[in-house]
Parts: structure tokens; C-alpha cells; sequence
């Protein structure tokens, strides 16, 4: 089956800036082991059709965070589950979609304008590094997040490929604190379950919406995930903050233009 197209508009216009080569001159993403398997293999459907179809209805009061809380743990296991479920070949497949919306999205801005803050991927999260690579390439300061406890703010440290890692609180994958800290203006959020509205599920550790808090002016906030975690809604509380774009496998899913321009990329 031939694959659907895949949206990129809105694209941030208000954010170009020079003339960078597009994403035809991008080199092919080099491949990490993890995701070697069958990644010539196409999807076997159509991965863009309704979502939120295994959604478990809310039955509590929206306003109680206990009541939320409760249905998003759940919720959580369900999406974390399903992303696990992916084949290898379906997981390359969306890395690859979500990747070339990311390129297309960004392909108008002058790369070198960037700091880009992005994660390690876990859990079965798109491997978004060999996509950093290539913004690398093009002149963009790349950042890894790190968490610190008690839970406040995430710190970016800089991080080019290939540099050596450290393990971090839960054992995630961070630079060493030597690397340095950056404040991005561009931040790339991995995600469990996303709505219409642009909230963003997590693993429920609260750290991106405080660093969202933390961080003003914001830097632009791209939540990145799977179209089939779409959720009516994540029945958002006061703490929640909301993304500028979500990006799945079909294409920017959510975030209305025109888009506000963001410090250090107008
Ligand atoms: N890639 C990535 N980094 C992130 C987040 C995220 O969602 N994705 N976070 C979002 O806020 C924060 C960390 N939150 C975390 C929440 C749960 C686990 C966790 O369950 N770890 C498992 C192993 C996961 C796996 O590799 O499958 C464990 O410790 O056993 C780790 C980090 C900051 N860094
Ligand atoms: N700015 C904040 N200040 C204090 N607590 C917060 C803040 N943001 C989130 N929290 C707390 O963090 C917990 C998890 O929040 P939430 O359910 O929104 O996680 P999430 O965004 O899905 O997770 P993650 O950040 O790991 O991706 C909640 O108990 C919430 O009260």
C-alpha cells in the first residue's frame, strides 16, 4: 500500500530566517542498532486513520488531580505497551516519518540559530539522534537533557554525536556536567499521549512542564509521538503546559498558526 502523505504545514514561517538547503541535500539517517530490522519494510496500514480508540473513558471528576492521576497511570501503561508492541520495522518506519516532518519543518530556518534540547530516547521513544546529527551538521547546537532531584527544571547539557554519555538519575543516558549547560530555544519532547489541544502525556515525572515553567520566554516546544496515542484529551490540570506542535508518523498533528516567534530564531 503506497504510504500516506505525510503534513508538515503548519510550517513556523514567522521562524525562517536564510535560504538554508533544504532536505533534499540532507544525507540518509545513519542507523542505530537498535533499529537495523527490516527497516526497508513498509507499513502493513494505513497508520494515519482515527486514534484514541483504546482509550479508557474518564469516569472521575476532571478537576480532582487524584481522579486524573489515576486514569493517566493507566492510560500510561496502555501507550507504553503499545509503543513497545511496535515492530522493528514499524518503529524505523515512524522514527523515519516523524524525522522527515522534523527536517521539513525546520528546513526554512538558519540551522546554526539553533539549541536544540532534546532526550535520550527510552522506552521505545523514536531515535531521534541520527536526525540531531544531521542539524548538527548544519550548524545547530545540539543539547541532552538531564534531570535533577528533587524534581525541578531539566538542564540541557551540550552534546555533539558521538560524544560520550554518563548515566543519570533512573539511569538515563545525560552528558557529564563538564559538557556545559545551554538554554535551548527549540525543545524536542518525546511523548506518551498527545490531544488535539497540544497537551502532552510523559512518563508522569512532571519534568517537562517544569521546565517549560521554568524557562521564559519558552523556548518552541515540539511534542514528538506516535498518531496512534492521540487522546481525546489528557483532562489537563493547572501544572500542564501545553506544547507549540505535536509530530507523529502522519505529519504535525496539532498547533495552529501563525506561531509566535521564539527568542534566538526570528
Ligand atoms: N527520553 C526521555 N527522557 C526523559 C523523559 C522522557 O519522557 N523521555 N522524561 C519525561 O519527563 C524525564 C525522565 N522521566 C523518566 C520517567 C520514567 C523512566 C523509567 O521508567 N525508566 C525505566 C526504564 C525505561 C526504559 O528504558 O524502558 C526504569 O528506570 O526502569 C525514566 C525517566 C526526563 N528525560
Ligand atoms: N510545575 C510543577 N510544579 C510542581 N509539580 C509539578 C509541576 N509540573 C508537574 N508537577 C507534578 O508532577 C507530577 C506528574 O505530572 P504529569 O502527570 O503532568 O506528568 P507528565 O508531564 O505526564 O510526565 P513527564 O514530565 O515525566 O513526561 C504531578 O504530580 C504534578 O503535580
Amino acid at each position: 500500500m503506497a504510504k500516506p502523505p505525510i503534513r508538515t504545514s503548519p510550517l513556523p514561517r514567522n521562524l525562517a530566517t536564510t535560504g538554508t538547503p533544504r532536505s533534499g541535500t540532507t544525507p540518509p539517517p545513519q542507523r542505530f542498532p537498535s533499529q537495523q530490522a527490516d527497516s526497508a519494510m513498509p507499513l502493513s496500514s494505513d497508520p494515519c486513520q482515527a486514534a484514541h480508540i483504546g482509550e479508557r473513558p474518564f469516569t472521575g471528576d476532571p478537576a480532582s488531580p487524584l481522579d486524573v492521576a489515576a486514569w493517566r497511570h493507566d492510560e500510561r501503561q496502555r501507550l507504553r505497551a503499545e509503543r513497545k508492541a511496535l515492530t522493528p520495522a514499524m518503529a524505523v518506519s515512524v522514527t523515519d516519518r516523524i524525522a522527515a516532518c522534523l527536517t521539513e519543518l525546520l528546513a526554512p530556518l538558519d540551522a546554526s540559530r539553533l539549541i536544540i534540547g532534546a532526550s535520550w530516547p527510552i522506552g521505545g521513544e523514536p531515535d531521534l539522534i541520527p536526525f540531531l546529527t544531521t542539524l548538527r551538521q548544519r550548524g545547530a547546537i545540539l543539547s541532552l537533557s538531564a534531570c535533577v532531584k528533587p524534581p525541578a527544571a531539566m538542564r540541557f547539557r551540550r552534546w555533539t554525536p558521538n560524544a560520550p554519555l554518563e548515566r543519570g538519575l533512573w539511569n538515563l543516558p545525560v552528558p557529564p556536567a563538564s559538557a556545559g549547560e545551554v538554554t535551548p530555544n527549540l525543545l524536542i519532547a518525546p511523548l506518551l499521549g498527545w490531544d488535539d489541544a497540544c497537551n502532552r502525556l510523559g512518563f508522569g515525572t512532571g519534568y517537562f512542564d517544569r521546565t517549560l515553567d521554568h524557562m521564559a520566554p519558552h523556548p518552541f516546544a515540539i511534542g514528538v509521538g506516535l498518531h496512534s496515542a492521540r487522546l481525546s484529551t489528557i483532562h489537563p490540570l493547572p501544572h500542564d503546559r501545553r506544547l507549540d506542535l505535536i509530530v507523529t508518523e502522519c505529519g504535525v498533528e496539532a498547533g495552529s498558526p501563525p506561531l509566535p516567534s521564539r527568542r534566538g530564531m526570528v
